[in-house]
């Protein structure tokens, strides 16, 4: 093996011919994919395009078909817990969970993001160390006022910045964020979108799950398109943000803009 084999990175994800079978129907269909690290992406297709089972595979929570190879920054398989220290995960689910009846404090939510447990009931494996990341991912999101409150009383807009600090705080090489924007009004939506553009640029992968182009950050390089369990196309944003593409994608004629390295889309 040569010295350059021997010292390079690994993918932070490879897929090979990945199938997963549900109620006998294929709803992932042979795909096969490999990200870079440092590669921020975009995964985006219809409801029921199979994007969900993806990140699902992604997180080691179901396996596809015999045969696959589902590698994770070059390992398979996983402990659950290890991979979520490694490998952030956002979405409206996750909040719900943190946001729930018995919902936590601020910063036991973050902290507990160490253990990707539900709560600190480790506690005496918590270092100040933890708090300190804790706290300082709270500053990096802009919310480390809520420190002390419920997250039951947070406004979603709120809630999605803590659960990204939560995702921060033990600094993962990468980030999944599956519809990170679910229920946030415009403004929000854009502040909040604005507030991952320094994580973009400050190392950690960024693996963005959409419905919607206008979530698509700039700083993002590459768009897998999903369509029917398959990956219909992949490749640069420029070549797959095209009113070609989207109509295809979503099957009705569409018109896509591009300002300031935001994108935009409308019906035709
Ligand atoms: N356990 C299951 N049993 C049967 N069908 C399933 C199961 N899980 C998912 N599916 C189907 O697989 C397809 C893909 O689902 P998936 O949730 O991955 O789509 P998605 O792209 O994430 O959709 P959305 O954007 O609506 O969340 C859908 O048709 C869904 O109904």
């Amino acid at each position: 093996m040569t010295e350059a084999a021997e010292t390079s990175i690994p993918p932070l994800l490879h897929i090979e011919n990945a199938s997963v079978v549900r109620a006998e129907r294929r709803i992932l269909d042979d795909v096969s994919l490999t990200l870079a690290a440092g590669e921020h992406t975009a995964i985006l297709g219809r409801n029921g395009s199979g994007k969900s089972t993806l990140v699902k595979l992604i997180l080691h929570q179901l396996y596809p078909v015999h045969g696959a190879r589902v590698e994770v920054f070059g390992q398979s398989p996983w402990d659950i817990f290890s991979l979520r220290r490694r490998l952030g995960f956002v979405s409206p689910a996750a909040q719900a969970d943190l946001t729930g009846e018995d919902a936590l404090e601020v910063m036991d939510a973050v902290v507990s993001g160490f253990f990707a447990s539900r709560g600190v009931w480790r506690r005496e494996t918590i270092t100040p160390a933890m708090r300190d990341a804790a706290a300082e991912a709270l500053h990096r999101m802009g919310v480390e006022h809520l420190i002390g409150r419920s997250m039951a009383t947070l406004s979603s807009g709120e809630a999605r910045r803590v659960l990204i600090a939560r995702a921060l705080a033990h600094r993962p090489d990468a980030v999944l964020l599956d519809e990170p924007c679910g229920g946030l009004d415009p403004a929000t939506r854009r502040l909040f979108l604005d507030s991952l553009r320094p994580l973009a640029q400050g190392g950690a992968t960024l693996i963005l799950v959409t419905h919607h182009i206008e979530e698509i950050l700039p700083e993002i390089d590459r768009v897998i398109m999903m369509k029917d369990g398959r990956v219909a196309r992949d490749g640069a944003k420029a070549d797959m943000l095209t009113d070609a593409a989207l109509t295809d994608l979503f099957g009705l004629p569409m018109t896509v803009s591009d300002r300031d390295g935001w994108f935009g889309l409308q019906l035709s």
